[in-house]
């Protein structure tokens, strides 16, 4: 269960303090999936940076199966990410020296979590097969954003964390992205954070919430 209390996290400015998140309260259960809406500027990348461990709030509780997850040292943090979290953003964020098939094992390699068998499932249910030896200026969008989820996968994460995952995709290419992740992740077994300003995507997952003035206005089952 990923549990969310009382997050505040402010950023300086040159304008001075500005608030973003002002008592965030949010509960996920592994192997649910929840879709972060709110207005552009309201704190959705934020919160989802602080999950994944790659940024500190500045009060408030992160609860990973009842561990905190502020606290800790970087070292733990960077560990929690490698082993737990699964990270897939707009921009596809591959190696570009390193092929489909070395962008794909990359992170459960360097958790010591590859399972051969498992990513030749993922490589086959993302139709990669035949793009394993391209490199990423090789792909479309569409291809780069299939490689992204199945590297983010491949180590069967705890938790998926998505920031737009098909906001640089067409509407048919997103609707065919956003279905395989949704397959997969039920697969996996993670618990998947999604955020989308498309609520015809956030209507695909199993719950949904909005950020305003720094807080989860609506949660629906
Ligand atoms: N490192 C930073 N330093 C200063 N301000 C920041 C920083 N990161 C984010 N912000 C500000 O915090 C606010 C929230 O940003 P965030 O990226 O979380 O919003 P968002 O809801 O994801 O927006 P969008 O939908 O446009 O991606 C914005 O006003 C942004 O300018």
């Amino acid at each position: 269960m990923l549990v969310i209390e009382q997050l505040h996290k402010s950023f300086s400015t040159p304008q001075g303090l500005l608030p973003v998140l002002q008592g965030v309260d949010l509960r996920l259960a592994r192997g649910s999936s929840l879709a972060l809406m709110g207005e552009s500027g309201s704190g959705k990348s934020t919160l989802l940076h602080l999950v994944a461990g790659l940024d500190r709030a500045d009060s408030g509780r992160i609860l990973i199966d009842d561990d905190p997850l502020d606290g800790r040292s970087e070292a733990s943090l960077a560990l929690w990410r490698r082993q737990a979290v699964g990270l897939v953003f707009q921009q596809y964020n591959l190696i570009s020296s390193l092929d489909v098939a070395a962008n794909l094992a990359f992170q459960a390699r360097l958790a010591a979590r590859h399972d051969p068998q498992w990513l030749a499932y993922l490589v086959q249910r993302l139709g990669l097969a035949s793009l394993l030896e391209r490199y990423p200026e090789q792909l479309s969008g569409g291809q780069q954003q299939r490689v992204a989820i199945g590297r983010a996968l491949a180590g069967r994460p705890a938790w998926l964390l998505a920031d737009e995952p098909t906001g640089s995709l067409d509407e048919a290419s997103s609707d065919e992205v956003l279905n395989l992740l949704l397959q997969l992740v039920a697969e996996a077994g993670s618990g998947v954070l999604m955020v989308t300003h498309s609520p015809r995507l956030a209507a695909r997952l199993q719950q949904r919430c909005y950020l305003q003035g720094g807080r989860v206005q609506a949660e629906q089952g």
